[in-house]
């Protein structure tokens, strides 16, 4: 399968799992994206005192009206939107899903502003980051026990650049009794960037 065939819902991972139906959510989706672009513009800009000063206010409008609507984790939709780039998890790296087999996935991730770390490269962490979730990800997958990162190593092999559309790689290197083995890469169209190589362990009852 590929996103080419339409399906692209088939490869929402979060959990393994589609969306449920009936809970897509097109608002929330375009929030979702609007709150990424603020992300991106805010860490961009430098705007006059004014426009500063506008901004918070406009912005601390809206947490006001959001916090009238807390909800607990079962039923949060951030993270959930899998229509969403990045299911609506903007935190994480707006990754795009191409395929899954169920044990490898290939993906592409381009890191906006937001995740700058400094003198034009992605931020090391958000690297980390990129490759725990999606990692994760793949280390859950459907019909698999849940698991948690016990540990994630990332060599750093080239400057990862900005606004620029690179691919991401994951899979299941082996399974050792609870210890499932997850590499990753993470490459331009010339170079490989970065690689990892996570450790997840499969949870016991009473660690769910
Ligand atoms: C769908 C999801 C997508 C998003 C994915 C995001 C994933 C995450 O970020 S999860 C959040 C971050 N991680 C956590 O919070 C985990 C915190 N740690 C823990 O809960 C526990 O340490 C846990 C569950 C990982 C392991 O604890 P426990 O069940 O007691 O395992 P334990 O018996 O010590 O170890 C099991 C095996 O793993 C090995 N192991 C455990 N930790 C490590 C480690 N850090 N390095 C190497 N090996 C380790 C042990 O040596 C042991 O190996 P063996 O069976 O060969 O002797």
């Amino acid at each position: 399968m590929s996103a080419a065939d339409g399906v692209r819902e088939h490869y929402n991972l979060w959990l393994g799992r589609r969306q449920p139906p009936g809970t897509e959510d097109p608002d929330f989706t375009r929030l979702a994206d609007a709150v990424r672009r603020l992300q991106d513009q805010f860490t961009a800009s430098r705007p006059p005192p004014a426009l500063a000063a506008h901004s918070a206010d406009t912005i601390e409008d809206l947490v006001a009206a959001l916090a009238g609507y807390q909800v607990g984790e079962p039923d949060q939709v951030a993270g959930r939107q899998f229509a969403a780039v990045g299911r609506g998890q903007t935190f994480v790296p707006p990754v795009e899903i191409d395929t899954f087999d169920g044990d490898s996935v290939t993906a592409r991730v381009s890191f906006g502003r937001f995740y700058l770390g400094s003198n034009g490269a992605v931020h090391g962490g958000a690297i980390s980051l990129l490759f725990d979730d999606l990692l994760g990800q793949v280390a859950n997958a459907p019909g698999k026990p849940r698991s948690r990162t016990a540990s994630l190593s990332v060599d750093y092999r080239r400057v990862i650049p900005l606004e620029t559309e690179l691919t991401v790689t994951a899979h299941t290197s082996r399974v050792e009794g609870r210890k499932v083995f997850v590499s990753g890469a993470l490459r331009s169209d010339r170079h490989l960037l970065a690689e990892a190589e996570g450790l997840f362990v499969r949870l016991l009852a009473d660690q769910q």
